[in-house]
């Protein structure tokens, strides 16, 4: 046991279901399959289906996807679209009613107790309400799964030491939580998460229950471990903004089903699907009101303006380019708006400008085309607004 705990101690990177556990949970332990990614999740058919009072609840239907090892992946969806349920199959807090989920290509469906024990220790979860125990400090509740699972008192100090180094709470291991702020409670959390030395962070909501200023910096700290420990995270959450903060994939959840999936540059530049497209909304703006107000259908004359929409979705790398843009009009153009955003150093979002109309449109347009993935004409104007 303490040969396995120093290897792992002394290879960072070295991610097995050895890693705090004893060995016969070693030995039990379903091993990641020869060639599978370290920290590598695949669901495949996965449907969940609960029995309630008022009858069967259909939660996850046909859910099949890859979540490729060290990627940050998030889950978004309605209340109730099954984000918690699915996040739950990956450490078997649910079983699946069908299909299965592969934890470094390994069916974790076949796991036994004590495999499943080695399971949650390669797959670390933190919570919207931080889940510590009062009446231990900060030390206690990050070193109580190393005390479980039987590990020496000197490596337990060692790790401790190690994992509140890494979240940024050194000096505050006699502290009990009630006297912590949340993000420090979160921190906590995160360390408990760490002691084991994942290869996978579960996070179910973790920054809901904080304020903006301190979601940033937990949402910061999520994205520090995922590149210096190469941890997968697979996050859920309702708010677009997290997605937005650190996810490199996202999946989209409706009703249980998977609305769309991909990179979120191109999910949040082209969302297909209508639930995508609701949850994006507070993100866009709509038209502003000071131009709504004197939008029309058709200009009145040739001094009319029209106002062009044009959007960016990230897609092959094309940017705004205003001054393109002015000799496309070949005529005065104005910047209305502009909201646009960068993701993994893609540019998504909309210009809006108005160009003096006097019958152009035609060859605005097709010189447009050319400069934004989607154009359009909003409406026009009678002036300046
Ligand atoms: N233990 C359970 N028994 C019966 N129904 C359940 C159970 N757990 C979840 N459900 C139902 O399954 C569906 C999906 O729930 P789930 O909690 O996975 O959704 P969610 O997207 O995480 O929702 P929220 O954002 O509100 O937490 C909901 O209709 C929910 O009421």
């Amino acid at each position: 046991m303490a040969e396995l705990i120093e290897r792992t101690r002394q290879d960072p990177e070295h991610k097995t279901a050895a890693s705090g556990g004893t060995l016969r949970h070693a030995a039990a332990v379903a091993q990641p399959l020869p060639g599978s990614p370290i920290g590598s999740v695949a669901f495949d058919g996965v449907e969940k289906i609960y029995s309630s009072a008022a009858g069967p609840v259909h939660a996850l239907k046909n859910i099949s996807l890859d979540v490729p090892a060290g990627a940050i992946y998030g889950i978004i969806g309605r209340s109730g679209a099954g984000k918690s349920s699915l996040l739950r199959t990956i450490n078997r807090l649910e079983k699946p009613t069908d299909g299965k989920v592969l934890v470094d290509g390994q069916d974790i469906s076949v796991l036994d107790e004590d495999a499943l024990v080695a399971l949650r220790r390669r797959i670390g979860m933190i919570f919207q309400h931080f889940n510590l125990l009062s009446a231990k400090t900060v030390w206690g509740n990050v070193a109580l799964p190393l005390i479980v699972a039987g590990v020496p008192r000197r490596q337990i100090e060692e790790r401790v030491a190690e994992v509140l180094s890494l979240v940024g709470l050194e000096g505050k291991e006699s502290t009990y939580p009630s006297r912590l702020s949340g993000g420090q409670k979160q921190r906590v959390g995160i360390a408990r998460a760490l002691v084991h030395r994942p290869e996978i962070l579960l996070c179910d909501e973790a920054t809901s229950a904080l304020d903006p200023e301190t979601t940033l910096s937990i949402l910061g700290l999520l994205k520090d471990i995922n590149r210096r420990l190469k941890l997968t995270i697979i996050l859920i959450t309702h708010e677009m903004s997290v997605i937005r903060e650190i996810c490199d994939h996202v999946l989209v959840l409706d009703q249980g089903e998977i609305a769309e999936a991909g990179p979120v540059w191109r999910i949040f530049g082209n969302p297909q699907h209508s639930a995508t497209q609701a949850l994006l909304r507070p993100l866009n703006r709509d038209i502003p009101e000071d131009i709504a107000r004197y939008l029309r259908s058709s200009p009145s004359d040739e001094h009319s303006q029209a106002i062009w929409e044009l959007v960016y979705t990230g897609e092959g790398g094309l940017e705004p380019d205003l001054s393109r843009i002015a000799s496309a009009t070949g005529a005065s153009v104005r910047l209305l708006q502009s909201s646009l955003d960068r993701i993994e150093g893609r540019v998504h979002g909309r210009l809006l400008i108005a160009v003096r109309w006097a019958g152009s449109n035609p060859t605005v347009r097709s010189q447009f085309a050319d400069l934004a993935h989607q154009v359009r004409v909003l409406g026009y104007v009678d002036h300046d607004v």
